[in-house]
């Protein structure tokens, strides 16, 4: 059918923002610092200002036993769980069904003293990629959420603050199948999950008031999500 007018960008973002989730963190020499690790997870951040505002771009890296990525990737991309596991949301709409794989999302997230309320509005898109890296292995799931315009929202109209973001959740599944030929079970696969995330907090507020938040949220939240995912498919049939 005719393309939507978000399709060009969706296609681009999404395939630079997988690039660049795969580049690992040892990499480009560049200055990320571990600032959070728990178990398999490592949580880094590169401390960065744009107009003298906090944007830290952060990166983690997580390997959960028991779940896949198309479910990890399912569950981050549907409204339906999002209040179950986003603990700083408010408030959550979606704008537009822009295909059954991308959605158009407005959200407001909890006020957090003594910075102003915030609100977003951004496009999400679920998408499977052949692994490059492992051709014969299970394919990449990712989500990835960008900001954008949208005229029925304009940015700062209200008593939010609007903020800026480009977030990739990128999901790897490994299998290692059982010795005796029995059918591959929870057992047997595990999801190596990259999330990388840049947020523009769009106006004013406190480096240190900020650099707090993200350091406490971001850990909570990669937790929280990953434990509400086994939760849900613990006695659910796999979905590759
Ligand atoms: O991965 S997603 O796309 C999942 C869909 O919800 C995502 C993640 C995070 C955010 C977000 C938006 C605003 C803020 C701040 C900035 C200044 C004041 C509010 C924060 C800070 C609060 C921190 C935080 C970190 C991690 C998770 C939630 N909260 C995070 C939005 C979307």
């Amino acid at each position: 059918g005719s393309q939507h007018r978000l399709w060009p960008e969706i296609e681009k973002t999404v395939k630079q923002q997988v690039e660049m989730a795969k580049l690992g963190v040892g990499e480009c020499g560049t200055g990320w610092q571990l600032f959070a690790e728990d178990g398999e997870m490592r949580m880094y951040r590169r401390e960065e200002e744009v107009d003298g505002m906090v944007v830290d771009p952060l990166k983690a890296v997580h390997v959960v036993k028991g779940i896949t990525g198309h479910e990890v990737c399912h569950y981050f991309f549907n409204p339906q769980y999002r209040y179950d596991w986003e603990t700083t949301l408010e408030q959550m709409t979606v704008l537009e069904t822009i295909s059954e794989d991308s959605l158009l999302f407005l959200q407001t997230h909890k006020r957090i003293w003594p910075a102003s309320q915030r609100d977003v509005v951004f496009w999400s898109h679920m998408r499977k990629l052949p692994d490059d890296q492992d051709q014969d292995g299970p394919d990449i799931w990712t989500v990835v959420n960008n900001s954008t315009e949208d005229s029925e929202h304009p940015a700062n109209a209200g008593k939010c603050v609007r903020i800026y973001l480009t977030v990739c959740l990128m999901c790897q599944t490994r299998v290692d199948p059982p010795k005796d030929g029995a059918p591959i079970s929870r057992d047997n696969v595990s999801c190596k999950i990259t999330y990388c995330s840049v947020v523009n907090p769009g106006g004013w507020a406190p480096a240190s008031v900020l650099r707090a938040v993200y350091k406490r949220e971001y850990p909570k939240f990669l937790k929280r999500f990953t434990a509400y995912v086994k939760n849900q498919t613990k006695n659910k049939p796999l979905m590759f």
